[in-house]
């Protein structure tokens, strides 16, 4: 039978790591999919790079669209990154009649609808187990193995580089640019690495997540992003203390108001085992109504983890080549008119708890001040703690406070800055159980 024939582009982190296991693991691959899988040809900026990793029978060019309009490719691998020239590609790809195999998240949380919609047309796969929690096959797992669930939520620790840099802060007291950096050498930040730290690429991968778990359009403008960027060591010290850890989750629920769609740093209690996933490992914990609680583990970023998942989609792909469009898995995991416009709460309309820290004046009635105004707008008080003077007469004051709507969480930090007694920001992280 005729090999499947792969069209590469890019060869960086992934798509090197993608040939390689391709290569490595031919026997095995061919074995499983049923036909030879060949790495056809290759598109890279660097030319002398991609020679080193592909060796030399594989053809190489530095334009892209040469690998989209061949008519010899079967299944084009997009690893470039992006959504310019990474968007052209793919549509470009699609219009060809080639399935797509992609790891690019930001693509598809924010042009996926359009993405999906020409594949659709078209008759072809769009796959992209690699953009959610790298080798972790948990798209498989939301749009298949789930399938009988009504799933309520999920929430995930979904961006390697930031728990890598969470981690080395908490165990080592490391510097979080210089981890940031060893992220980077490591091949697990983005090109731009601030998409890492400000939430950004947890919420393209929520995003995407939040579509096939509830059959909803992608909606990625809505999504509450805070990364870990701001985040003091401090916090991460006290939270600990208080039998908490700090991640960076993304969480997607419904509630009857719409779909919470959030990425925040988050206190875990410390006994959850989503909060001892360190490092560059990811994790996703899903409630569904029939299953409960599952959680999947796994490396989440890196060339091989990642090469894992690249490659398992084609494996895929290629055992569905010749099936009837109709009968294949749909991308967003519901029959495309059977998705739901379901709007997105905002924000202040989200219901947590909170970790405030406060600096304050070390002086009689402050504590009363401070208590005053977040029963004012119904905040209880699950803990509190004074973390001692300092030596300029004020005082970091630590509350836990029980779950309240974030807008008037939002009023209370308000009225507690106002206070003369009080000074700067009020630090506030968010706190999950997830336990419900
Ligand atoms: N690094 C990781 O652990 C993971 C990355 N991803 C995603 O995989 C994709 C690739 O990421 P990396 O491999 O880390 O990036 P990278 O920067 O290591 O590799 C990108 C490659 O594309 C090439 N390239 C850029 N523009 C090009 C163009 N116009 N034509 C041809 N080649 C071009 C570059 O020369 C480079 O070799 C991104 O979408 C990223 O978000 C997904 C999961 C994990
Ligand atoms: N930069 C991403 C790579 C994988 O998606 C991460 O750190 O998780
Ligand atoms: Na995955």
């Amino acid at each position: 039978m005729k090999p499947i024939n792969i069209g590469l582009m890019g060869v960086g982190t992934v798509g090197g790591g993608t040939a390689t296991v391709l290569k490595r693991n031919a026997e095995e691959i061919s074995r499983r999919a049923g036909r030879e899988i060949r790495l056809f040809m290759a598109a890279n900026r660097d030319l002398a790079r991609a020679r080193e990793v592909v060796g030399d029978g594989v053809p190489l060019v530095d334009d892209a669209f040469q690998v989209v309009n061949h008519p010899e490719v079967d299944i084009v691998v997009e690893l470039i990154g992006g959504d310019t020239i990474a968007k052209e590609l793919v549509l470009k790809a699609i219009d060809n009649g080639k399935h797509v195999v992609t790891a690019n998240k930001k693509l598809l949380a924010m042009h996926g609808n359009e993405i999906f919609a020409r594949a659709q047309e078209k008759g072809v796969m769009v796959a992209f187990e690699a953009a959610v929690a790298g080798g972790i096959p948990i798209i498989k797992a939301l749009r298949e193995g789930l399938s009988a669930n009504r799933i309520e939520w999920l929430a995930g620790i979904i961006n390697g580089t930031s728990n890598f840099i969470l981690s080395e802060m908490r165990e080592k007291g490391a510097d979080f640019a210089d981890v940031l950096k060893e992220a980077q050498r490591l091949g697990y930040a983005e090109a731009d690495p601030t998409f890492d730290v400000e939430g950004h690429d947890a919420g393209h991968k929520l995003t995407i997540m939040a579509a096939i778990a509830f059959g909803i359009p992608m909606n990625f403008d809505n999504c509450y992003l805070e990364g870990i960027s701001q985040l003091e060591g401090k916090d991460i010290q006290y939270a600990e203390e208080l039998g908490y850890r700090v991640k960076l989750l993304g969480l997607t629920r419904r509630t009857d108001k719409g779909v919470e769609l959030r990425v925040h740093p988050t206190l875990i209690p410390e006994d959850q085992l989503i909060a001892n996933v360190n490092g560059v490992m990811n994790a996703v914990l899903v409630r569904g109504d029939a299953i409960g609680q599952a959680l999947f583990n796994g490396p989440g970023a890196g060339a091989l983890p990642t090469a894992s998942a690249v490659v398992a989609d084609i494996v895929d792909v290629a055992r569905l080549l010749t099936s009837d469009p109709e009968h294949r898995v749909p991308h967003l995991a519901f029959q495309p008119d059977r998705l739901q416009n379901l709007p997105i709460l905002p924000m202040g309309e989200v219901v947590s708890s909170y970790y405030l820290r406060i600096q304050a004046a070390d002086r009689a009635g402050v504590m009363a001040d401070i208590t005053r105004l977040l029963a004012e707008n119904n905040i209880s008080i699950e803990a509190l703690i004074q973390k001692g003077s300092a030596t300029d007469g004020s005082a970091e004051i630590v509350i836990l406070t029980h779950r309240v709507v974030e807008k008037s969480a939002n009023k209370a930090i308000a009225a507690i800055e106002a206070l003369d007694s009080v000074a700067g920001k009020v630090v506030r992280l968010r706190m999950e159980e997830l336990n419900g």
